[in-house]
């Protein structure tokens, strides 16, 4: 690297959401920023895909590449910030590239650490650079920081939390206001929110990638991001809200990593959450991360997990660290795992289950779905139905007490093939972080 006491040398691969802001937090606060790296970081080039684009800021004196693998291995650059995305292609030579060329990486790209991220920090171990991806877990909260470092003399026993901004904005407006799904999507992704693919956000997939580097640092795991259970939010609906208020729940989509004497379970899936519990008042693009270490207790953070300016607020931490040669091992322990725990597979999970049914109303409907939960072995805490409608399709909604997984998708199956039941019924786990 450099000589410590010049100017540390930025190169931003990708000026969208995150890499615009990133040069705006570093033009903006300037001045505080070098106080605490001990010497300036100024942005010397940038790459993306439309030179001709208006990003907000002046880029006269920068150095343009069209490619930026070019920009990783310009001579001017001392850092480099991948802010691309994507789990191949450009965002992954580019890491490549620059960690080749011996030169730091700052990372916002969590589809690439869960995917590669043991490849890479093994890359990166062997080329002696640092590899920052503070930015790719709920956005501006310290999340990897707190848990790699000042978390650091606990055994962590879960991890857990809301974990993509653009979920539970669509949750929370959809609560608020009633508004439609597709209309709240496109606010989310107006607002820079939104993957480049939404679908990645709304099938839970982008906070299955952060769980998956929460669960690694957490646990002392390779990353593992096939172990995961994934489900996104496509089948909330407005229905399930308003039944979910009534029954003093919100509705949100946790991502939640535990570990136990038999291994760790790591899933995503919407949660039917105590209306109490605080995780269920963290609203709009706001993220928590929960850890609970066996010495600390519980801890929990909370703030903005996605967007420009607190996005490039944890790249820039990063840059801080890299410019003030503060290192830590990449996955939080040398030779990137403590070891590898089994990976306990979704049907092991037990926990109550939310059941809404839309059925044709006529006598001995009800009989009918308790006789199936009776027959798998499921006991029920409560019913709700509302009105009549005589031959007609009506909601129904069963809470169950505690049981195991294997039980309850036995029932749905069975449920689903009843006559009565008119539409695919909807399940939502209830739980907290
Ligand atoms: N938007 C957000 O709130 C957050 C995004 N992230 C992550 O940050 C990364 C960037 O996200 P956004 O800024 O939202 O994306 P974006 O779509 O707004 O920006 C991507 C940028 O990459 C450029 N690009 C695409 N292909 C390129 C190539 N071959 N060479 C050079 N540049 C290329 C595009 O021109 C664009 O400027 C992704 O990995 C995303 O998952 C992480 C946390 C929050
Ligand atoms: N699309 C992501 C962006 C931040 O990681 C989200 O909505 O949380
Ligand atoms: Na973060």
């Amino acid at each position: 690297m450099s000589d410590p006491h010049k100017p540390l040398r930025v190169g931003i691969a990708g000026l969208g959401t995150v890499g615009a802001g990133t040069v705006n937090v570093l033009r903006q606060n300037a001045a505080i920023i070098s106080a605490r790296a001990g010497r300036p970081i100024t942005v010397t080039a940038v790459s993306a895909r439309d030179r001709t684009r208006d990003r907000g800021f002046a880029t006269e004196g920068l150095i343009w590449h069209d490619d930026a693998v070019a920009l990783a291995t310009d001579d001017n650059v001392d850092v480099v910030v991948e802010v691309i995305g994507g789990a191949q292609g450009p965002a992954a030579d580019t890491v490549r590239a620059a960690i080749r060329a011996g030169k730091p990486v700052v990372t916002a790209n969590k589809a690439l650490l869960a995917l590669h991220g043991a490849e890479l920090a093994s890359l990166a171990e062997e080329y002696g650079v640092p590899l920052g991806f503070e930015a790719a877990v709920a956005g501006g909260i310290p999340a990897i920081k707190a848990l790699r470092e000042g978390l650091a003399a606990n055994e962590i026993i879960s991890v857990s939390g809301i974990l993509n901004g653009t979920c539970n904005y669509i949750l929370t407006v959809m609560r608020e206001q009633g508004r439609d799904f597709a209309e709240v999507l496109a606010d989310a992704q107006a607002f820079g929110y939104a993957e480049a693919d939404p679908a990645f956000d709304i099938d839970g997939v982008d906070a299955a990638h952060k769980l998956a580097i929460l669960g690694a640092l957490a646990f002392g795991q390779p990353v593992d991001f096939a172990a995961l259970h994934v489900e996104g939010i496509r089948r909330i609906t407005a229905l399930d809200i308003a039944f979910a208020r009534e029954l003093g729940f919100r509705i949100k989509l946790l991502g939640i990593a535990k570990r136990t004497a038999d291994g760790v379970s790591m899933r995503v899936h919407p949660t039917m959450v105590p209306e109490a519990e605080e995780i269920a008042q963290v609203d709009g693009v706001f993220n928590a991360v929960v850890a609970e270490g066996n010495f600390v207790g519980r801890v929990m953070l909370m703030g903005r997990g996605a967007g420009a300016g607190p996005t490039a607020s944890a790249v820039v931490a990063d840059l801080i660290d890299i410019a003030r040669g503060r290192l830590t091992p990449i996955w939080g322990v040398e030779g990137y795992a403590l070891g590898k725990l089994p990976a306990l597979p979704m049907s092991a999970h037990q926990g109550a289950y939310y059941l809404r049914l839309m059925v044709r109303d006529r006598s001995g409907v009800m009989a009918d779905v308790t006789a199936v939960l009776r027959d798998a072995g499921v006991s029920l805490q409560s019913m709700l139905q509302h009105g009549r409608a005589p031959g007609e399709s009506v909601p129904i909604v069963l809470v169950t007490h505690e049981t195991t997984e294997g039980a309850m998708m036995q029932a749905l199956s069975a449920i689903a093939n009843l006559d009565s039941v008119l539409e695919p019924p909807a399940l939502i786990r209830i739980g907290a972080a």
